[in-house]
Order: structure tokens, then sequence, then C-alpha cells
């Protein structure tokens, strides 16, 4: 019974072995994150992160990073205040704006987005190219719930509804995935970004002083080199003492072999790295997850990923 069965699947192994490498395509650029310092203002809010936009393409940068909910303080009594219809809403005129003059794509971070439809509330990134065209809008799937006794509460869900796509940007550097902070807790996310192609995961995050110096870093390193050989940037607002919620900062961009490229602490600073889609192969090449994934042992959760025409992943049952 046994012998039958190991006949059985070693064929359709070594079938699958030889169609599991995946096309990296791009070219290298320079990548900056902007951990930016965010007050209660909104408009002070825009205008600071159009001057630190405008410097990072100063410096060279082609891909540029804003933090988690940049343009208002980050906690669920401030959504409702802050938030805005997309595309209507000012934030979105600002992005539109500082990405169409620096010349770059931008990660506009994330707001919170009021869909005027439903009145619902998201925590919502969009993405647009150097022409000022909004490219992708990603909601935050897994919402921000936890309770640490005596550190850290926060419910998001008393306010915020999850999203309920993934999301892939395809840009002149190669294609990107994106997701927002408590996403980047579930290893899903990444590993069909990074099997459909992805050279990058690109997380807008806001931890805390609790779990940041926990799992910030060891998330992104376990996200780009153990599980899927790509690279992992996540960008902070800088942390402010004086609010209720104190960001951990650390912005940091990892390379494909989980090796920390560009960090830095919790004040407001710009950090870059070189993205090389080289990188990516050499480092498969070496450690060749990409041949020896065993789909005929396990389900590829990447082939429950379909896009439609706008671009949107949904999940299959
Ligand atoms: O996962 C964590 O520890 C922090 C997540 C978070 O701050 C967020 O989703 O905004």
């Amino acid at each position: 019974m046994l012998s039958a069965i190991t006949k059985r699947i070693a064929p359709s192994f070594s079938a699958l072995s030889r169609n599991m490498s995946v096309n990296v395509q791009g070219s290298p650029f320079k990548l900056a994150l902007i951990q930016l310092a965010v007050t209660d203002s909104k408009e002070h809010n825009l205008k600071h992160a159009h001057e630190r936009v405008m410097e990072a393409s100063k410096q060279g940068a082609k891909v540029v990073v804003l933090p988690e909910c940049f343009n208002s303080p980050y906690g669920t009594k401030h959504f409702p205040e802050y938030a805005e219809d997309i595309p209507e809403g000012a934030s979105i005129t600002a992005l539109s704006a500082m990405a169409k003059e620096a010349k770059v794509y931008l990660f506009g971070g994330s707001i919170p987005e009021r869909e005027s439809s439903t009145g619902k509330i998201f925590n919502t990134l969009t993405v647009y190219n150097p022409l000022g065209e909004m490219i992708a809008k990603h909601r935050k799937v897994h919402l921000f719930d936890i309770d640490i006794p005596n550190k850290i509460r926060f419910q998001e869900s008393e306010i915020l509804t999850g999203g309920s796509w993934l999301t892939h940007v395809d840009t002149e550097y190669g294609k990107f995935g994106t997701a927002i902070c408590y996403d980047i807790r579930f290893p899903e996310i990444a590993m069909i970004a990074a099997r459909k192609g992805c050279i990058a995961m690109i997380y807008p995050g806001a931890f805390n002083t609790t779990t940041g110096p926990l799992h910030w870093e060891l998330l992104q390193r376990a996200r780009s080199a153990v599980d899927n050989e790509m690279y992992v940037a996540a960008c902070s607002p800088a942390r402010d003492e004086s609010t209720e919620y104190h960001a951990w900062g650390h912005s940091t961009i990892v390379d494909p072999k989980g090796q920390v490229l560009a960090t830095c602490e919790e004040k407001e600073a710009i950090i870059y790295a070189t993205i090389d889609p080289q990188e990516i192969l050499d480092t498969r090449k070496h450690i060749p997850l990409y041949g020896q994934r065993r789909f005929d042992v396990y389900e590829d959760v990447s082939q429950k990923a379909e896009e439609s025409s706008d671009g949107k992943i949904t999940l299959k049952e």
C-alpha cells in the first residue's frame, strides 16, 4: 500500500517542482520610508508630508512610503473626525498632487476612509503613480483588536470595518504587495504576494511600545527571508509622547535574506535603501525554497487568490 502511494506521489512531486519558479520582474530603484511626525492638525500633516515626499524625491527615491494614519492621530476616537471619502477627500487630492510633483510612486500611508454609501469607516491605503493617478486602494484586512492586561488594549473593530480584498500594485520597477500594520501578522498575505511575483511587501504600520520591541522587526524579517525571500518595508509614524498612543517608530527595510538594510529610532526620519530584484533571484537560487515546496502534501494558498480586471485579489472558497 505504502509503495503504491509513494509511486503515485513521486511523479506528481517532480512535475510540481518544475513549475514552481515564480517570475520576478523589475529593475533596481531607491525606496524611501518617511517616518512622519503626525500632529492633530490634518492641514499641517498634509503640508508636512508634502515637504518630506519632495525631500525623498530630491534624494533620488522612486518609490516613497508614508506611515499608517499619516493625516490623523492614531486612535479609534479620532477616526470618525478625520475620516474622508475616497477619492473626494482633501488627503487624496494632496497625495495625488505630491506624487505628481515629486514624480514618484507614492504609497500614501493610510487614512480613515468613510464609505459614503454605508457610513462604514475603514483604515485605507491609496497608491499613486508619478502622474498622480491613484492606482490602488487597500483597506486594512485584519483589524487591530488586542488586549494585553496592564499594557495595551486596542479595539479597532469598535469603529472600523475590515477590508475584503488583497492588493498587488504594478509599477515600472516591479510588482508590490501591500497591507497595513496588523496585517503583517498574517503570513498568507505576503506569501500570496510573493507567489504572484511581487518583489516587496510594503506595510504602513504603527506598532506600539509593547508589541513593537517584541515583534516589529521579527515579523518583517520573517515575512521576507523565512517565508518568502522578498523585500519587506514597514513605515511607522514618529513617536509623540504627548498623545495616548505611543508609536514604536523604527521604520525598517529588510532584504530577501532577512537582513535589515535601513532602520531608525522613534523620531521623525527618512530612511532609504536600494531594492534590486536580482537579489531575490540570487537568494532563491542559493536557498531554493521555491523549487522545494511540497504542494502535493499541503495546499498552495496562492492558488486561492484570483485577480479581477480592476486588479483586486479576492480569495476563492
Ligand atoms: O500587531 C501589533 O502588535 C500592532 C498592530 C497595530 O498597531 C495596528 O494594526 O495598527
